[in-house]
């Protein structure tokens, strides 16, 4: 486990293996990586400002991170408690409450920087 970490002192491969592993068993993971995609296209194709580019990003940013911690979270839960229970329940709903905060706040962002774009090409 040591030597393996000494190969990769920044811990990036680590990292990009959590991702993989996280879009490999999270299905909500992957939507939102679509949703990325799509956003990002949009962005390109909209020509938007950079700093709308700045605020798309960190919506972005801010809703694959926390659904990142969502997926932690979930597997801790599940090794703690292997039972149905509240606070199982409790941490679970709570932190997935934390992904759906910032989606929404990342749909209203999208909303104000795409919608006047797509209305003025329709018009
Ligand atoms: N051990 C538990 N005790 C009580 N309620 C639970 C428990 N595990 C899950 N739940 C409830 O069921 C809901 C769905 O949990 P489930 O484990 O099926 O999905 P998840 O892991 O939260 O999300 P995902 O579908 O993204 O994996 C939770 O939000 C919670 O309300």
């Amino acid at each position: 486990m040591k030597n393996k970490r000494s190969k990769d002192p920044i811990g990036l491969g680590f990292a990009l293996t959590g991702v993989m592993t996280a879009l490999k068993t999270e299905f909500n993971m992957r939507i939102h990586l679509i949703i990325m995609i799509v956003v990002i296209l949009s962005g390109i194709l909209f020509h938007i400002s950079v700093l709308e580019w700045l605020f798309v990003m960190l919506a972005i940013g801010f809703v694959l991170a926390l659904e990142l911690v969502n997926t932690v979270i979930e597997l801790l839960t599940d090794e703690l408690f292997k039972e149905e229970h509240e606070t199982a329940k409790n941490i679970k709903d709570i932190s997935a409450a934390a992904v759906l905060v910032a989606a929404i706040f990342a749909a209203i962002v999208g909303v104000i920087i795409f919608l006047p774009k797509v209305i003025y090409i329709l018009n």
